[in-house]
């Protein structure tokens, strides 16, 4: 069942760096897609803030305001719960995740992990369970402000749209405290960035700012101070409103491209682009655009 609390629509505003991001009420200016009204469940997670922000978007909140949202294990796993609950409810089409106005979120909680030895970290599989948000089926959308981190960079990575305020920060400092990126950061940063200015970050631990992660390819867009989340919402509602199977299958498409040499990619592509000729939003489509009309999905 996914667990919902509405507090972070509601809190106003504040200044401080605790402050969970505003969202102005969308319901009224977007397309309804979904007749689900947030449900209230406050206290259901420690970590996280989940709701309903409507037209089809579930807004999932870091909420460890003291640590700048640093990752701790059981933050996590109720991320990898909340997440999946989305993924599996139909009134769901598409996920935001964001932080405060000060962190998405400042890395994996090196407090947690400073007395791991090797023989625990390798038995217990530490971080396994991070990679569970890379198999949402779903698209996720990170709307990040503030300081997004080593394990904080690696998470907006995992995700399939990043948005930026102005004062978003990248990085991945883990050289600084004796390690390495170790949820994607060296993998992805350097498909994202290329080689040179990855290996820059990785190697002294410079962050680099919203215009430069911009510049290079590694996010979205830069979104106007106090409107990231807000943004995100808009592009997770106009996802929502496509056809779903159709949404699944890009999204299966895109990300093949990080794994599979172009021929095989393009083979693979082409037989998702064939197969959906088998579903009724594909007739609902072509025969809506034929028609001059506006296509009605079913997500069949
Ligand atoms: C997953 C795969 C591998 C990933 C590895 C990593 O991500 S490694 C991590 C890579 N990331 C880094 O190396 C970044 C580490 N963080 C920083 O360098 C700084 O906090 C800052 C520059 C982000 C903000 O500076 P600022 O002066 O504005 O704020 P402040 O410093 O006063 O922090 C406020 C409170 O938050 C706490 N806290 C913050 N981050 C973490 C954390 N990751 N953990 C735990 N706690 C953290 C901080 O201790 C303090 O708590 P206190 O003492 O009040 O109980």
């Amino acid at each position: 069942m996914l667990r919902t609390a509405t507090a972070t629509l509601r809190a106003p505003l504040r200044s401080s760096a605790a402050a969970p991001l505003r969202v102005r009420a969308l319901h009224s200016t977007l397309p309804r897609l979904t007749a689900t009204p947030p449900t209230t469940d406050a206290g259901a997670y420690k970590n996280i803030l989940v709701s309903a922000a409507g037209n089809g978007v579930t807004l999932i909140t870091l909420n460890r305001p003291k640590a700048l949202n640093a990752l701790n294990s059981e933050l996590f796993t109720e991320l990898n719960e909340a997440t999946a609950a989305a993924d599996e409810d139909p009134s769901v089409g598409a996920i935001v995740i964001t932080g405060s106005e000060k962190a998405f979120a400042a890395g994996a909680d090196i407090k947690e992990m400073r007395n791991k030895e090797f023989a625990e970290a390798y038995k217990g599989n530490f971080l396994g369970h991070w990679t569970k948000i890379s198999q949402i089926r779903k698209p996720i959308i990170a709307a990040v402000s503030g300081y997004a981190l080593g394990g904080g960079c690696e998470l907006a990575m995992m995700c399939d749209i990043i948005l930026a305020a102005p004062n978003a920060n990248f990085g991945q400092p883990e050289i600084n405290l004796g390690v390495i990126p170790g949820a994607g950061g060296s993998q992805r940063l350097t498909h994202a960035l290329g080689k040179s200015l990855s290996m820059e970050i990785v190697l002294t631990g410079k962050n680099v700012t919203a215009d430069d992660a911009e510049r290079h390819g590694l996010i979205s867009r830069v979104v106007r101070e106090g409107d990231v989340v807000e943004e995100a919402i808009k592009v997770g509602a106009t996802i929502a409103k496509k056809g779903q199977v159709a949404v699944q299958a890009a999204k299966e498409a895109v990300n093949a491209s990080f794994e599979l040499p172009l021929a095989e990619g393009l083979r693979f592509e082409r037989r998702l682009f064939q197969a959906l000729f088998a579903t009724k939003d594909q007739k609902e489509g072509m025969g809506a655009f034929a028609e001059k009309r506006k296509a009605k999905f079913t997500n069949e």
